[in-house]
């Protein structure tokens, strides 16, 4: 997580060792503040601004949700007062308040609601009167449980008309009103899992380091170009493209990443859906960043149509933010008291003693933001000076009293939750990492890891999701199955340095975009795998090293789009495997003449009897390329299973601590490589095939025929 300004403690935050403190300094996120940042020179940037904008993230103080800012860090390392492992585990630091557990619960009261369970189902808490919560000394103006003050959206206007953006956000608001007005089934046109990439800029330290920015990006599109060795250790550049549901570059705004992930989830909440924004990605490459202005921007966008489109309907907005730290979840609303999460008997997920807060306008939600922000477990990793250690889970919960009954407990109608996921990082990244903090990746990696299953096994059909790998794929259960919206944002450093950790996680991140609905059936999935069309071979030395796109334009072949695609034959196996545009063609057709990847021809390979036979050229540079397409299908897959033998070695070395149950997931392992193997050995017998009947037509040819 990123540092935030923190000069001032604000007076909302108790002060405990774990705390962050805040300044009210922010960055402006125009675009003159974001030359200042990616060129380093923040420092030059005015802080005088006191009333900020409402999008911009840094108002909201340090890291975290609503959090930013580039101040300096007062509270390093800031959950690590302690030493050694038996103080790994941090326990609450206030005794649990209105503590009620499932057993409490009135027997006959759990009736089931006729809306599917929003993701940390409540349903248990739903059905009856929420406690009554004491208002925190520290914590005064988030009041808990007050009656909605029924505030209009004029409450909103002054705050709003002293930012500098209030056409935009006017705008916003219209467009957010007229869209739902107009259409309200146009909700269920909204994918279910939505898959973005952002790009962060590079940093002050990649610069130092002179790292050079190795992603290109085009609409939603990315490509990666990779530095690679050959064995004789000339350098050459790999090309890896992906293509996703949309790619956000180091110029987009915070502004621009709600309207393109959040904003069009914000109005499905209404209408029974539970939403789950989340972002993934290697520590430091931007999660926090992004995720921090998220929530308070849907809220806002939340009471306006409360206000407006459902007012006077009895719809109640509530947020809650708990952290998952060390395998254990922590309520950062209610002085991080430990928390039980239970599944009911309907596997239902509930949060046993979580604290919910009833808000009615934006600047109590932007306390409550700031409250749990500043008590969220951070560090120091080599990547990132101020890393987010645990996964943050914000929520926000829409609910009613059933039949308009206002003495009835109010029902959950949907929920957006925020993940912000703790950053992951390599065992080779974290040699300098204390004990503490290995720990902690160990656990980090546990949990990324039993969500890369869950992704896998749903990737794959399986019957069995392993959801309860841990905690973390608990919560994110109910973000895959089921009336549920997912929005995945995908962050990515640009800097030749992370570019193994930036292939991991777009890797990880496709994988994800196959379980889209429409985008789901197994040809899709695996092609969307194979949109690595990499391998275009080039001399290094021709290429400057801050200018690809240059290099694109003059040198690098076009991408033919009847070019061979690779996945689909592998994966369609009983299929012929000469395919165009999806179409089988025949084996040896003049229009088998298809350009290499690389745009070359490999004419010094070809035997020496061209001229006998016209079309023998055509049938033997079929047969060639048909060849060549099979080793290049085959050294995809012997690839990618390095990379998945790479990583899940990795995520496993850094898990393997004591009391992880690594078992299912080392048999799991080996499952899917016995899979791979048997794909690559597959291939190989084609090619051996291929070859064996290259050799007869060159006979052929030679003979005359
Ligand atoms: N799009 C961006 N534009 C400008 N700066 C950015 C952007 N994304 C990230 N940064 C900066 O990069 C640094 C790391 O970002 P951040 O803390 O969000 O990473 P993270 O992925 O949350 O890391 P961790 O997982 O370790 O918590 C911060 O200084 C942040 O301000």
């Amino acid at each position: 997580m990123n540092g935030g300004g923190r000069q001032g403690q604000r007076s909302g935050a108790t002060a405990v060792h774990h705390q962050r403190q805040y300044s009210d300094n922010f960055l402006d996120s125009s675009s003159n503040g974001r030359w200042l940042q990616s060129a380093g020179l923040q420092h030059l940037q005015s802080s005088g601004n006191s009333i900020p904008p409402l999008q911009d993230y840094n108002f909201y103080g340090g890291g975290g949700f609503g959090g930013g800012g580039q101040g300096p860090r007062m509270f390093r390392n800031a959950h690590r007062n302690f030493n050694g492992a038996s103080d790994y585990y941090m326990e609450p630091s206030t005794p649990p308040g209105n503590y009620r557990s499932m057993g409490q619960k009135k027997s006959g009261e759990d009736s089931p609601s006729d809306f599917s369970p929003g993701l940390l189902d409540l349903h248990s808490f739903d059905t009856e009167l929420l406690p009554e919560m004491p208002v925190s000394n520290a914590y005064d103006s988030a009041s808990m449980h007050h009656p909605v003050r029924n505030r209009s959206i004029d409450d909103f206007e002054p705050y709003i008309s002293n930012n500098k953006q209030i056409g935009r956000a006017r705008g916003s608001e219209n467009n957010l009103l007229k869209s739902i007005s107009v259409d309200k089934e146009k909700s269920s046109s909204v994918a279910k899992i939505k898959v973005v990439v952002r790009k962060r800029p590079l940093n002050k330290k990649e610069l130092a380091k002179n790292e050079v920015d190795i992603i290109e990006t085009h609409h939603n599109a990315l490509t990666v170009h990779e530095t690679k060795l050959k064995v004789d250790l000339t350098e050459y550049i790999e090309k890896h493209e992906f293509v996703f549901d949309a790619v956000l570059n180091e110029e987009v705004s915070n502004d621009e990443v709600y309207s393109e992930t959040v904003e069009p989830i914000v109005p499905i909440i209404f209408q029974r859906t539970k939403a789950t924004c989340f972002a993934y990605g290697q520590t430091g490459s931007g999660k926090t960043f992004t995720m921090k202005p998220l929530p308070l921007k849907a809220s806002r966008d939340i009471l306006r149509l409360m206000h407006h489109t459902y007012r006077n309907q009895g719809f109640q907005l509530f947020v809650s933010f708990f952290e998952i730290y060390g395998g254990k979840l922590f309520d950062l609303l209610n002085d991080r008291k430990k928390l039980c999460m239970r599944e009911d008997g309907k596997q239902q997920v509930c949060i046993v003693g979580l604290q919910e807060y009833i808000v009615s306008d934006v600047e109590t939600i932007k306390e409550l933001i700031e409250k749990g922000n500043a008590t969220r477990s951070t560090g120091t990793t080599g990547a990132n000076e101020e890393s987010s250690r645990s996964h943050a889970i914000l929520q926000l919960t829409i609910k009613r009293s059933p039949d308009g009954n206002e003495s009835k407990p109010p029902r959950v109608v949907g929920k957006l939750s925020f993940i912000d996921l703790a950053g992951s990082e390599r065992g080779a990244d974290t040699t300098d990492n204390d004990k503490q903090t290995r720990m902690e990746g160990a656990e980090i990696n546990k949990s990324l890891l039993a969500l890369k299953e869950c992704i896998r096994a749903l990737d794959n059909d399986q019957g069995h999701i392993p959801f309860r790998g841990s905690k973390l794929t608990e919560v994110l259960r109910d973000s895959f199955v089921g009336n549920s919206r997912t929005v995945m944002i995908s962050c990515i450093s640009p800097s030749s340095g992370s570019c193994e950790h930036t292939l991991n996680t777009l890797r990880y991140a496709d994988r994800v975009k196959s379980l889209s609905k429409g985008n789901n059936t197994k040809k899709d999935a695996f092609s969307s795998n194979f949109n690595l069309r990499e391998s275009t071979t080039i001399p290094l030395s021709s290429v400057t090293a801050s200018s690809f796109e240059d290099y694109t334009a003059d040198s690098w072949p076009e991408e033919n789009e009847d070019e061979f695609s690779p996945s689909e034959e592998y994966y369609d196996q009983e299929k012929p495997i000469w395919k165009k545009n999806g179409k089988t063609e025949p084996y040896f057709t003049a229009e088998n003449k298809v350009k290499k990847p690389n745009g070359q021809i490999k004419w010094k390979d070809l035997p020496k009897v061209e001229s006998k036979v016209s079309h023998a050229d055509e049938d033997l540079n079929s047969l060639l390329q048909e060849e060549e397409d099979l080793l290049n299908a085959h050294r995809k897959q012997v690839e990618e299973t390095m990379n998945i033998v790479r990583e899940e070695m990795e995520l496993l070395v850094e898990a393997d601590q004591p009391g992880n149950q690594l078992d299912d997931y080392i048999t799991r392992l080996n499952a899917i490589l016995s899979q791979k193997a048997a794909g690559i050995l597959q291939l190989q017998t084609r090619l051996a095939h291929f070859q064996k009947r290259l050799k007869e037509h060159n006979v052929l040819v030679e003979s005359g025929y």
